[in-house]
């Protein structure tokens, strides 16, 4: 018989320790994840080998998980996991967790080892998928088996979405994932998926790290600019080609960003509560922003991230014209990847490309769009943002300012909108810009004590949302 109510819940808390053989087993259990090339490389083009074989393997690495009686397991597009895990108290609204098990591309090149060893060196786990996104997979499950071991039940229901192919949109994973969820009606009090980290560095001059959780998602707009022309021969050339034409207009369009649009937005309350953390002069420009504001943004503007954060980005990502060196080609074509600021639409993105390129020759095609994911809610009455914000405070107690952002690229949290409206994108790990480049770059890594502590806040996480929330007084809310 399931055990209920909050004062047994408190009495049957169970300590985040681990011996060391578990600790031993757990990073083992993270170094084979990161041995199965899980890469996606086009939409509907995955190895699938590769995903199979992940699937194999999180049952012998999780056991526990797979022969309980209350988690019901499912495998949805062939290679997808949901993990439904019946709490006892059915009165509570369930929540989910999310990861994605593929990875981008990695060649040998450029890597300190190779990214499909998963190696430890110096204290650190190697390989594509250390911080995007296996680490979140095989954490989760990770936490939830010790915490089946120590014969925890959890009152308040979860589920455990593990897309296959996030990397390449999530059409065949977390869309199908979403659309069963729909079909039997499941609402959920939140979900909590990647795209937010504890960040260090990140901001010049500022020794102290704070927390970033991502509350909403940028929209995302993939235009296609092309140019027709009469084709001819080189000897005798047109003062102007479709190529000189389409590169001068998407010249233009990276000469000319779109608006900063951070108005009174979250950067500004962020630098505004970080103003004393800084020396001179910047504290005083920082608490000065009524009349620094200008030239703030023009700084921020030349940093790529805090830029990404600011504004509608646009990004020149195919370019393609020309078969022959003596053929002046009849077509030009460019794709440009534009990441939509949460206060525009994808109409008004448009618009302003326009406006911007202001030349008839150039044709507009939207090869796809999705407008930005609308804020979800970070206020006290938030339980979503609370049980992160409680369990940031008691596993990094170091970290009092928290901050809530926008996340600059996509997530699979985006295919159930329909299902919460609190999406909280966040990974309880420190990253510093090096790592950030690593993601989806070279030398990706995550340190040993890292990838435990992830482990442990997740465990620490799922017993929090079985308890009253309590409130987290140190924290900085912005
Ligand atoms: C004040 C200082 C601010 C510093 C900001 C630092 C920002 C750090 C945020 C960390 C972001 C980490 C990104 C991880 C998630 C990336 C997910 C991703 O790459 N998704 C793909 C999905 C996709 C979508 C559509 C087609 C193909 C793939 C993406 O391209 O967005
Ligand atoms: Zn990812
Ligand atoms: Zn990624």
């Amino acid at each position: 018989k399931y055990p209920t109510g909050k004062e047994h819940q408190r009495a049957s808390r169970i300590p985040s320790q681990f011996s060391q053989e578990e600790r031993v087993a757990m990073k083992e259990a993270l170094k084979g994840a990161i041995q199965i090339p899980t890469v996606s490389f086009r939409p509907g083009e995955f190895n699938t080998t590769a995903l199979a074989e992940f699937g194999e393997y999180i049952r012998k690495a999780f056991p526990t998980v797979f022969k309980t009686s209350f988690i019901k397991h499912e495998v949805v597009g062939e290679y997808s996991h949901l993990f439904t895990v019946q709490g006892s108290d059915s009165s509570l609204q369930p929540y989910m967790l999310m990861a994605h098990i593929d990875v981008v591309p990695a060649l040998d090149q450029g890597w300190e080892v190779p990214p499909f060893s998963g190696l430890e060196r110096d204290g650190f786990i190697h390989g594509r998928g250390t911080l995007d996104n296996k680490n979140s997979v095989m954490a989760i499950l990770q936490a939830l088996e010790l915490l089946l071991i120590r014969k925890y039940i959890p009152r308040r229901s979860f589920l455990i979405a593990l897309g296959h192919d996030e990397e390449v949109s999530g059409e065949y994973g977390a869309q199908k994932i979403s659309a069963l969820l729909q079909a039997r009606g499941t609402q959920l009090a939140f979900i909590v998926d990647e795209c937010g980290f504890i960040l260090d560095g990140f901001i010049p001059n500022l020794k102290k790290p704070f927390a970033m959780i991502s509350v909403s998602e940028k929209g995302s707009l993939n235009l296609m600019l092309q140019v027709n022309m009469t084709p001819g021969h080189s000897s005798a050339p047109p003062k102007e080609t479709s190529i000189g034409i389409l590169a001068a207009a998407v010249s233009r369009l990276e000469q000319n960003p779109l608006p900063n649009m951070s108005g009174n937005g979250p950067l500004k309350r962020l630098l505004q509560q970080l103003a004393n953390e800084f020396s001179f002069p910047t504290n005083i420009v920082l608490n000065n922003l009524w009349l620094f504001w200008p030239l703030v943004r023009r700084l921020m503007d030349r940093n790529y991230v805090m830029n990404a954060l600011l504004r509608t980005t646009t990004a020149v990502t195919m370019f393609n014209s020309g078969v022959k060196v003596n053929v002046i080609p009849s077509v030009a074509q460019a794709t440009v990847n534009f990441r939509i600021h949460p206060s525009q639409t994808v109409q008004e993105v448009l618009e302003l490309v326009k406006n911007t390129v202001a030349d008839d020759r150039v044709q507009f095609h939207v090869l796809n769009a999705h407008e930005p994911l609308p804020d979800s809610p970070s206020d006290d009455q938030a339980l979503g943002y609370q049980l992160l914000l409680q369990t940031l405070q008691s596993v990094f107690p170091e970290i009092n300012i928290v901050a809530p952002a926008s996340c600059i690229a996509n997530t699979d949290s985006r295919h159930y909108a329909n299902l919460t409206t609190g999406i909280y994108r966040f990974n309880p790990i420190y990253v510093q810009p090096q790592d950030f480049r690593s993601i989806h770059g070279l030398n990706e890594k995550i340190s040993v004590q890292a990838y435990e502590t992830q482990v442990k806040f997740i465990f620490e996480f799922i017993q929090n949302a079985d308890t009253e929330l309590e409130p987290a007084p140190h924290q900085h809310e912005l």
